[in-house]
């Protein structure tokens, strides 16, 4: 069964949800490939798999009581087959399999074990086959003992579609899972197998070709995707001979005091590397020598206030402003966003600029909507706070959709930060980070990310492809610059970034 690895390949960047895994699924039948065959070839990705474990004889496969059960049945026929010593217990009664999970039931001639009595520990590998895109509720009782015994068993575990207890739409742990080994998945990955903490139990995850065609896709038109270039690549500014800094944009990095300068300087760096033609660092008298002496690059221009800002803002090329870093929280900075505001132009918003609409999303999706474009960049923190005593983000929802409403709040495109940085825009797109090292969490990280985005804005690229690229391309620097990193190494590691991806957005155009 051949394999594709989804995040390192083209057009493997969507993301499914089940509900369009089903649409996929369907289609795929009504097109002449009946449901048991996909189950078989499913089934055989997960052999394969498990076939290639190393120190592998004795193999355990638990089946739930749906069509993820139906794979695993498959799976130990073919292990078994293939001389493996195969046990296979089952959550539930063979009588009750409905479809194509009692059809692949039916060719298994083994013993069926009862789950809930299964004896873990004779076994080397344990396939996990229980609930995959089917989960619906919360684990209990028996369901939930047998996944948390299978966590505690020490054993290695291939999970089959998702490790059972994740959901595949949000990532979320419903009562417990195990963590896996390796999670073998079909056609694309899900949701729920880049969001945290589902990311974290799927292992190494893997995407079989079941036979289910890409032209589905036309009519799921996926929404969400894994953030790489293939999501993005084709509108990066990438530059060309005939270019010149003018047409590369200008960037306004607004400046707090020389207290608080530090942010300023860390996102004018990354605007200045990440491409912008020009970075002009808009500070008050107290913070210029610290600017005009950090990079001969910049240019440092004196703003003491909103009005002084409007007064520099005057000039059209301007074409982005990065407000937020190290601004304090207050009138003055909501006057500046005022200020910063203009149909040609940008704005990114970051730190300071959010709380101080803390708790007033609409004042702030009111004063936005004449810009160009708007991109806020808040971590958790942040992000509970501008959206405090509201009704707009559901309560308790997902990160994903959490991250949606907030765009379709703000008409801006909303970048919630974390390990699974979730970027979304107001039409419903939405994309997933995976490639933030842990190392990435530091101070200043953030103030870097707005810098990067307001260098990619300042180019003219779209706000949803340019915000979604500076998330993708701070992880890559971050994994560039390695652990130690501190957030001065970031603009610093971009160069050696931008080289790869030029050589790869060129080979794609190639
Ligand atoms: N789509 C495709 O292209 C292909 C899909 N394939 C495979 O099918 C899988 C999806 O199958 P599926 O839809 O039957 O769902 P599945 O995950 O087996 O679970 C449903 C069962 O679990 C039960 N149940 C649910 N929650 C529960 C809970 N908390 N606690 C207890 N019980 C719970 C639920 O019971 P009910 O809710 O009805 O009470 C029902 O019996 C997919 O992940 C992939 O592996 C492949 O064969 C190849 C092609
Ligand atoms: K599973």
């Amino acid at each position: 069964m051949p394999f594709r690895q989804g995040d390192a390949e083209g057009g493997m960047s969507e993301l499914l949800d089940p509900g369009e895994m089903a649409i996929a699924d369907r289609t795929t039948i009504a097109q002449g490939t009946p449901g048991i065959t996909l189950m078989d070839r499913a089934g055989a990705a997960v052999a394969d798999v498990v076939a290639r474990r190393p120190l592998t004889s004795r193999v355990l496969v638990l089946c739930g009581p749906g069509n993820n059960g139906g794979d695993g049945f498959v799976a130990a026929r073919i292990l078994a087959q293939r001389g493996f010593r195969v046990r296979l217990a089952l959550l539930g009664s063979i009588e009750a399999l409905k479809g194509d999970a009692a059809l692949a039931a039916g060719r298994w001639t083994g013993p069926v074990e009862d789950a809930v009595q299964a004896d873990l520990s004779q076994a080397d590998l344990i396939v996990d086959a229980l609930f995959g895109a089917g989960l619906a509720r919360d684990l209990e009782g028996d369901a939930l003992a047998l996944v948390e015994r299978m966590g505690e068993s020490g054993k290695p575990v291939i999970a089959v579609d998702l490790p059972s207890g994740v959901d595949g739409a949000t990532g979320a742990v419903r009562g417990a899972a195990a963590p896996a080994v390796e999670t073998v998945t079909f056609f694309r990955r899900k949701p729920g197998h880049l969001l945290l903490p589902g990311r974290g139990l799927c292992g190494k995850v893997r995407v079989a070709d079941i036979g289910i065609p890409d032209s589905v896709l036309a009519e799921i038109a996926p929404r969400t995707s894994a953030n790489d270039p293939d999501l993005w690549g084709a509108h990066f500014p990438v530059p060309t001979v005939e270019g010149h800094k003018y047409g590369r944009g200008h960037a306004v990095v607004m400046s707090g005091g020389r207290w608080t300068a530090g942010a300023a300087r860390l996102a004018a760096r990354g605007c200045l590397r990440a491409g912008a033609g020009l970075v002009t660092v808009a500070c008050p008298e107290g913070a210029a020598l610290v600017h005009a002496a950090s990079y001969a690059a910049l240019m440092v221009r004196h703003v003491e206030n909103s009005g002084d800002l409007s007064d520099l803002l005057v000039d059209h090329r301007y074409s982005s402003v990065v407000l937020g870093p190290g601004l304090g929280v207050g009138d003055e900075t909501r006057d500046m966003v005022e200020a910063a505001v203009a149909e040609h132009r940008s704005l990114v918003l970051d730190a300071d600029a959010l709380t101080s609409y803390a708790g007033a999303p609409q004042a702030l999706a009111e004063r936005i909507a004449g810009a160009k474009a708007a991109v806020i960049t808040p971590h958790e923190g942040e992000f509970a706070r501008l959206f405090a005593d509201t009704d707009l983000i559901p309560a308790d929802a997902d990160k994903l959709t959490r991250t949606r409403a907030a765009a379709e709040a703000l008409k801006a495109v909303v970048v919630l930060k974390g390990a699974d940085t979730v970027v979304a825009a107001p039409d419903g797109r939405a994309s997933i980070a995976e490639n933030a090292p842990p190392f990435l969490a530091t101070a200043g990280a953030g103030d870097v990310l707005a810098g990067i985005l307001g260098g990619l804005l300042a180019q003219g690229m779209p706000a949803f492809e340019a915000a979604a690229a500076a998330v993708w391309l701070h992880g890559e620097a971050a994994r560039q610059a390695g652990p130690g990193l501190i957030a001065d190494d970031l603009p610093e590691a971009l160069p050696k970034v931008y080289a790869a991806l030029f050589e790869a957005l060129g080979a794609r155009a190639g």
